[in-house]
């Protein structure tokens, strides 16, 4: 295992095998997208109750949520720019491991740069008001899933999924089974097996 791997509270899984592992509905609409290619998403949310076209609780939401964590916000998924570059390098400098949120963001090439993942459902440009203060910790919806503070996020180029967090060692465990045996199979694969005989598909004689 590298650093990465060893470092990632996810144990370096992706979010599809963790979903497939998982056997819940922990999938978040595909319609939240990384900003960045090769964005990754991990660590236990933060999560945030804004207000869509408001990001004052976003610069809360920076000085309270402690370091590694993701933000995880909704902002009713509207199209402004709730986020941007200047609170990237504020929550770089605090230690908050990304962000996914239920809304836009803009200053996508400043932030790719600074290689901070985001996870938003659009890019917008428009600015927002500030008035709206936010709550925090307590369970919001994103993408049509319902997470909660301390539930594992993890995002990459095929979507996000959210584990509880009682029940992500489970989850993570399973994952670990999982890759163990679809390694396996493909190194039968590679011998000239066939997916359908590995798998069994057919064994009801179709
Ligand atoms: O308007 C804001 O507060 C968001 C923004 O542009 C930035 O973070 O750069
Ligand atoms: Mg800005």
């Amino acid at each position: 295992m590298n650093d990465r791997v060893t470092d990632d509270p996810a144990r370096g899984h992706s979010s599809a095998t963790l979903l497939e592992a998982s056997r819940l509905g922990i999938a978040l609409t595909p319609d939240l997208r990384p900003l960045w290619a090769g964005a990754r998403l991990c660590g236990p949310a933060f999560t945030v109750q804004g207000a869509g076209g408001d990001n004052l609780a976003l610069h809360h939401a920076v000085l309270q949520a402690p370091p590694r964590s993701v933000l995880v916000a909704d902002l009713g998924g509207a199209r402004f720019g709730h986020w941007g570059e200047v609170l990237t390098v504020a929550a770089l400098h605090r230690g908050i491991a990304g962000l996914l949120i239920d809304g836009g963001v803009r200053d996508a090439a400043e932030i790719e740069a600074l290689g901070f993942p985001v996870f938003s459902r659009n890019n917008a440009i428009l600015g927002t008001r500030k008035d709206f203060r936010g709550v925090f910790g307590h369970p919001v919806t994103v993408g049509g899933i319902t997470v909660d503070t301390g539930d594992l996020v993890v995002g990459d180029a095929d979507g996000v999924v959210a584990l509880p967090s009682g029940g992500a060692e489970r989850i993570l465990d399973a994952a670990d089974a999982r890759v163990a045996h679809e390694t396996e199979l493909m190194a039968r694969l590679r011998e000239g097996r066939s997916t359908l005989e590995l798998y069994d598909f057919e064994a009801g004689g179709r």
